[in-house]
């Protein structure tokens, strides 16, 4: 489906020197979040197929913290994730399978086993001053013949020119996309701008640059249009936003807007919304919502995958969750230091207790 040209789309393809992006759908690995890690094969296999259908080229599939990320810290899973991606690759006819992994949580043997179950793209995720720790991941990668992407999380924590500088480690690593992660949805639109640029600028055509957005300020489209036209080739997106935190960027809003806009997507707008509306929604009993907590995580710099943590720490201690967010954000926890959270409650539940204030948990 094309849909009707608007107002900004003769300049939009002026300014464009490229017009397609190749859209990597997360539902069923950034969406493992808000749904506590509890996808079924029958639901892998619907939401891969429906995306499939729509002509989504890249599908990641695996627990929301990665390969191997089924654990009492991050939480377990229903499912193991390669039953997920074996699953999922049987579904798929022309979509490849996409695997994320954290170095120190997933290692080069779940790779390998990624890989004979079907996963054709390996993404390799580090906080985004820490580079160095993916360097054999990607070696390993690309000896399995995988397709590599590097994820530098919590990119609004580091300049644009300290991240090209991550980035380059990464490329000469062998990844061939490096993301601007918006791990906490707290960048703005110039700041995508400046650091996407700063990416191209260093990578040239060593790698590609990707977006990854989230949802807490609202602004996860908004960046992924920055990025698209700061260069950006791969962007990220969910069905109906489904992801840690507010959620990432809608696969069925990007698809539209980057058509209205005349940057190609290869997928189809009326099935992609069909995806969203008829397979996803349904087997799907929390959405997520930009709300208290979630929008002071962007506010703060929070790591969206702490969300359901500090809900949980906040029913269990009667603090409010945002308060513990807050508050993790002030002390600049990173991507594995979950349990910190826990201190962080047990202390606001003792602060607010000798102060007299009634507890709330919301
Ligand atoms: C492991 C994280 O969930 C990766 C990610 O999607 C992000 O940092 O955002
Ligand atoms: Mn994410």
């Amino acid at each position: 489906m094309t849909g009707p040209a608007t107002n900004n789309s003769a300049s939009s393809t002026d300014n464009a020197a490229v017009e397609k992006v190749r859209i990597t759908d997360t539902t069923l690995r950034d969406g493992s979040h808000a749904v506590s890690h509890r996808f079924t094969v029958p639901q892998v296999r619907a939401v891969s197929r429906a995306l499939d259908s729509a002509g989504v080229e890249v599908i990641e599939v695996t627990h929301g913290d990665g390969l191997a990320g089924s654990s009492f810290n991050y939480g377990f899973s229903a499912v193991r994730d390669i039953d997920l991606v074996a699953a999922a690759a049987d579904e798929v006819r022309n979509a490849r399978i996409a695997v994320l992994l954290l170095p120190g949580l997933g290692t080069v043997a779940d790779l390998r086993e990624a890989a004979a179950a079907g996963a054709k793209i390996a993404r390799v995720a580090t906080h985004c001053t820490e580079a160095d720790v993916s360097i054999q991941h990607f070696g390993a990668a690309r000896e399995l013949g995988l397709e590599t992407v590097g994820f530098l999380m919590l990119s609004h924590r580091n300049s644009p020119e300290g991240l090209a500088t991550q980035a380059r480690i990464m490329a000469d690593a062998g990844c061939q996309c490096v993301y601007v992660v918006d791990s906490a949805g707290a960048l703005l639109p110039d700041g995508v701008t400046d650091r996407v640029t700063a990416l191209v600028q260093e990578l040239g055509d060593d790698a590609q640059v990707g977006f990854h957005g989230h949802q807490n300020l609202s602004l996860g489209v908004a960046n992924s249009i920055a990025a698209q036209r700061a260069g950006a080739r791969q962007i990220d997106g969910t069905l109906r936003a489904l992801g840690a935190g507010a959620g990432n960027s809608p696969t069925e809003i990007l698809v539209p807007v980057f058509d209205a806009l005349g940057v190609q997507t290869g997928v189809d707008s009326e099935l992609i919304l069909a995806a969203a509306q008829e397979i996803l929604a349904p087997v799907v009993p929390r959405m997520p919502v930009a709300d208290r907590s979630a929008i002071v995580q962007g506010r703060y710099g929070v790591y969206n995958s702490f969300l359901l943590h500090a809900e949980r720490a906040a029913e269990r201690y009667g603090v409010p969750a945002y308060q513990i967010l807050r508050r993790v954000g002030e002390r600049g926890y990173v991507g594995g230091q979950e349990d910190m959270i826990i201190d962080v409650a047990i202390a606001l539940r003792d602060e607010l207790g000798a102060a007299g204030k009634d507890r709330v948990t919301a």
